[in-house]
């Protein structure tokens, strides 16, 4: 199934951390980050490895290492920035691609407003952060985004997946992995997921005026 949920305890806990309603933006922050890098590390399982000598203090020794693999981490803005540094600590030298895009508050339509691709994209995997899959607007975009520029190695992750994200996205995109730290119920009438973490955005970036959920 090309939407994965997550079943190790980590996620699950911390992900029912990030539920409290009045949780605040810096253990939102922590929590983001710390989710990114576990499922980074879930995303990545099947990276080849290949084998090489190196000078270990008792002799030359063969060790293993990710064989050449070129990624780029895609956040989609604002909230995607929010896994950045996690998913950046188990992939150092990954380029960042950044790509924004705001859901209209009425259609639900998310609205293009930056791109920034690194170059290359058809030798890399794509590895897109968002802490929301809802409707799927967002993150199908960006699929198609990627594969227009060549990438065809494209992965996805999560925090809080809807029914309705995960159908969308694997009827647009059902060669597209994405791994998800929960599935929810449902989108409310305003397209927010259900019980889900309320405004992402807001609670990263701190913006408490917009802040509404
Ligand atoms: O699956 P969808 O229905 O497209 O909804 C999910 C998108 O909505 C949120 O972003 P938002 O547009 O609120 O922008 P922000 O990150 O700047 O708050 C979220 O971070 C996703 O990108
Ligand atoms: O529940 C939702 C849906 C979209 N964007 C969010 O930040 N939260
Ligand atoms: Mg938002």
């Amino acid at each position: 199934m090309p939407v994965v949920a997550v079943s190790h305890p980590l996620v699950r806990h911390k992900v029912g951390l990030l539920r409290e309603a009045d949780i605040s933006t810096k253990k939102f922050r922590e929590l983001t980050g710390e989710l990114g890098r576990l499922l980074a590390y879930e995303a990545t399982a099947d990276f080849p490895l290949a084998t090489t000598t190196i000078h270990c203090w008792s002799g030359p020794t063969e060790i293993e290492q990710i064989a050449g693999r070129k990624v780029t981490v895609v956040p989609i803005l604002r909230a995607g920035l929010g896994m950045l540094d996690g998913v950046l600590d188990m992939l150092p030298n990954a380029k960042v691609s950044v790509v924004g895009l705001a859901r209209n508050h009425e259609t639900l339509q998310p609205e293009p407003y930056f791109d920034r691709f690194v170059g290359q994209l058809g030798e890399r995997t794509a590895l897109i952060i968002d802490p929301m899959l809802a409707t799927g607007g967002s993150m199908i975009s960006t699929i198609d985004m990627l594969k227009a520029r060549g990438c065809r190695d494209i992965r996805a992750l999560v925090l809080v997946a809807a029914p309705e994200g995960i159908r969308a996205l694997e009827a647009a995109h059902p060669d597209v992995r994405c791994w998800t730290a929960a599935v929810d119920s449902h989108l409310d009438e305003q397209g927010y997921i259900i019980p889900g973490l309320g405004d992402a955005g807001d609670k990263i970036f701190g913006t408490k005026d917009e802040q509404t959920r």
